[in-house]
Formats: structure tokens, C-alpha cells, sequence
């Protein structure tokens, strides 16, 4: 995060933390609360103030963290995932025809997604799945130890700090025949039922894992069915192994995404 964003973040907590306070002072000593204080919409930051209207006392800088997190691991994460997902429709037009098919069997030509249409979008959900194999935006996550640990021929002393590499697990050839061919039956339950749990963590594993896995799934499912309804998908990149990959907080490729989209006739 750079300077002016951490600016702006803070002058916007500090701006609502007035405003919250002065609706709530108002609440209290009964006087009449105007339309637009009303009507304010609850968003993440807004709850977060009235929790601390609750009890839960978080200071402005607590509040702006908690905010940060979000905003970064909230948007980058799913923007750069739908991005790769469009990468990998126009490199295989034929699954980009087989999952659009889906999409109209299930939803017709304009109807709105609802929940009930989630687990119905089969191959929808092997596609993003797959990319986000090969294409783990959050492709390290960092641990320290707090107790000794023995790994038979290695032992990490408590305290260290450790990164955990998750695209190599993703594209670790002895887990994963032919990494870098792309097939999202790779996610068929059959298959999945072969593999270890551990062997696939794009959301990374454990208590801290993502917060955020399901809802990032639903909005991608959503808007690759949307998209792919109204439009066709291409990219100049023909092979997985052209794409060179840069880490920038979240992982993008290093020469851009390269997609183009065209409207259906
Ligand atoms: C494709 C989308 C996403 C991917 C691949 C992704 C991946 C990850 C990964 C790998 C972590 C690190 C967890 C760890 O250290 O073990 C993480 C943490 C986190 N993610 Fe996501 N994420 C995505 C979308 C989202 C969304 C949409 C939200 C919120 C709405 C979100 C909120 C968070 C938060 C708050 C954390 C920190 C959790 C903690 O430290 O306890 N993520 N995510």
C-alpha cells in the first residue's frame, strides 16, 4: 500500500468515525436523525464503528488495518483470478463453448444468477478451480513457527519464519500429472477423492485460512456467467508456459493479461 492510500484510507475512517458519532450523540439525546444519515448503507466500515459504539474499542489506526485487509485481500485477489480466468477461456475456445452451454442450460439467456444456481454450475466451478491451480494469486503464504518442528530429515526451530510456497505444491509434478496442462477434471470428486486435502490450497489451509473463499467464489462464478453469456473471449498467449509471472502483492503476469472480448451475434 503507498503513502497517499494509506492517506486516504485513514481521512475516510476518520471522516465516518464524525459522522457515526454525531448520528449516534443525536440517537442518544433524542434529536431527529436526517433522511441521508437513515438511509446509510451498512457497509463493512460502518459495522466496524458501531461495534466500537458496542464495546469492542478499536482505535481509528485498528479500524483502517481491518479495512486495508479487506480492500486488499478482498478486490485484487478476485480481480486478478476472473483476469487469469479469462486468459485460459480464450486459450481453450472449446471449454470456453462447453461452459458457456452450462451457463445458458441452467440460467437461459438473461435471467439474474441466485444462489440456488451455484452448485449447479458444475463446470464453471472445475474451470475457476483449475485456474486458480495454476494461477494461485495468493501464491506464498508466511507462518512462524511457535514450537519446534520435526520433518524427519529437517527440523524447524520454534520462531522461525517460513514461507510456504503454494504454486509450487500447485504445479508439484508428483502431485499433478502434466502441471501445466490445463483440465479442470482435475476436479472431478472421483479425482479429488486420489489427492490429499493439503495438495490443492489456493484459499492456503488451517485456522487462518481465507475468510472470504465462498463469497469470492459466488461473485467469480457470477460474472464469468454474465460475462461469458453476452461475449467471446480470446488472448493473444497460446501456451500456459508463456506466461511469465510477476508478484505484485497479489500474482499478474508479468506482460499484462492480453485479453480481448468480442459482443455475441
Ligand atoms: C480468488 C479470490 C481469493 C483468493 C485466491 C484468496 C486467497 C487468500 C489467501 C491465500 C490468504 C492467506 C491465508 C493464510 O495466510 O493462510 C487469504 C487471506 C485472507 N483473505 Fe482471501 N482470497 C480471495 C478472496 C478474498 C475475498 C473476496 C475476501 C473478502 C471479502 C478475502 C479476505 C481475506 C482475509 C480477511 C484474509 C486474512 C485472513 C486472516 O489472516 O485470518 N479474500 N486469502
Amino acid at each position: 500500500m503507498n503513502y497517499n492510500n494509506y492517506c486516504f484510507f485513514q481521512q475516510v475512517v476518520m471522516e465516518k468515525r464524525k459522522q457515526f458519532d454525531e448520528k449516534m450523540r443525536k440517537q442518544k439525546n433524542g434529536e431527529e436523525i436526517c433522511e441521508d444519515e437513515l438511509k446509510e448503507k451498512k457497509t463493512f466500515l460502518n459495522l466496524l464503528l458501531q461495534l466500537t459504539h458496542e464495546g469492542t474499542k478499536m482505535t481509528d489506526d485498528e479500524v483502517r488495518h481491518e479495512v486495508d485487509t479487506f480492500t486488499i485481500a478482498g478486490t485484487d485477489t478476485t480481480a486478478s483470478t476472473l483476469s487469469f480466468c479469462l486468459v485460459m477461456l480464450g486459450m481453450h475456445p472449446d471449454l470456453q463453448e462447453k461452459i458457456r452451454e452450462e451457463v445458458i442450460d441452467i440460467l437461459g439467456e438473461d435471467r439474474d444468477v441466485t444462489h440456488e444456481d451455484m452448485s449447479r454450475l458444475n463446470l464453471l466451478e472445475r474451470f475457476i478451480k483449475e485456474t486458480l491451480r495454476i494461477f494461485p494469486v495468493g501464491p506464498i503464504v508466511l507462518r512462524m513457527t511457535d514450537h519446534d518442528i520435526n520433518l524427519g530429515k529437517h527440523q524447524i526451530p520454534a520462531g522461525c519464519s517460513i514461507v510456504l510456497g503454494l504454486i509450487r505444491l500447485h504445479r508439484n509434478p508428483e502431485i499433478w500429472k502434466d502441471p501445466l496442462k490445463f483440465n479442470p477434471d482435475r476436479f472431478l470428486p472421483e479425482e479429488v477423492a486420489k489427492r490429499h486435502p493439503y495438495s490443492y490450497l489456493p484459499f492456503s489451509g488451517g485456522p487462518r485460512n481465507c475468510i472470504g473463499y465462498k463469497y469470492a467464489m459466488m461473485s467469480m462464478k457470477t460474472t464469468l456467467a454474465m460475462t461469458l453469456r453476452k461475449f467471446v473471449v480470446m488472448t493473444e498467449y497460446k501456451t500456459i508456459e508463456e506466461i511469465r509471472l510477476r508478484i505484485n502483492i497479489v500474482l499478474k503476469p508479468t506482460d499484462g493479461y492480453k485479453v480481448y472480448v468480442k459482443l455475441r451475434e
